[in-house]
């Protein structure tokens, strides 16, 4: 089985999916760890050394890659997932979970935060809570559509991580369940 772990940056997909791995006895790789390594530069450095289109492509290329593997959990970028080839490919392939965070929260945990190229210059700018808010919302806005047609949606607002890693466990054990009955 293949599990991806989508959702907006900072939503906790970096932070549970190794969790999750261990938890299910499945390998762990974290997509924007592995663009890193193989570019030898951070996501902030590709952004700003070659740009958002050659990431997306590297992203894209490494997905594809990973996704050759099974017994796998995925963390993805926030982005990877509003990319139609990426989507399909693991819509065809796995199990999408779709962490879902709100605005406010997650303006609470990204205003201090200069690793996420997309939010990097609100934070430097110091730019106040309505602004960076709307900036959250407008994106998520354009986003939520496919994170939404995950396979799996977690609500994670109010919960721990160890208890997100919980709720997911037991709906991929039910389903592993569930594909060995038929
Ligand atoms: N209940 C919670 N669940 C998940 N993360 C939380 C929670 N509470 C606080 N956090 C914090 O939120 C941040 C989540 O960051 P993380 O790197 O896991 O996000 P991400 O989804 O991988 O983001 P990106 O798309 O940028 O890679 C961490 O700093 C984590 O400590
Ligand atoms: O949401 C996004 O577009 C991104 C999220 C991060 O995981 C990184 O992939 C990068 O910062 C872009
Ligand atoms: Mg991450």
């Amino acid at each position: 089985m293949k599990i991806y772990l989508t959702g907006f940056m900072t939503s906790g997909k970096s932070t549970i999916g190794p969790i999750l791995a261990n938890v299910l006895g499945y390998d762990f790789y974290d997509l924007d760890k592995e663009i890193e390594e193989s570019e030898k530069l951070s996501v902030v450095e590709i952004f700003e050394k070659y740009g958002e289109k050659y990431f997306r492509e590297a992203e894209s290329k490494i997905l594809n890659e990973l996704s050759k593997k099974d017994n796998l959990v995925i963390s993805l970028g926030g982005g990877t997932i509003v990319n139609q080839k990426n989507f399909d490919m693991m819509k065809n392939s796995g199990t999408i979970i779709y962490l879902k965070v709100s605005p406010n929260t997650l303006y609470k945990r990204l205003k201090h935060k200069t690793d996420r190229p997309i939010f990097k210059d609100l934070v430097l700018n110091n730019k106040n809570e309505a602004e960076f808010i709307k900036r959250i919302s407008e994106l998520m806005e354009k986003r939520k559509q496919y994170y939404e047609m995950a396979d799996i949606i977690i609500d994670t607002e109010l919960t721990s991580f160890g208890k997100t890693v919980d709720r997911i466990a037991k709906k991929i054990f039910y389903l592993n369940n569930e594909k060995n009955k038929s």
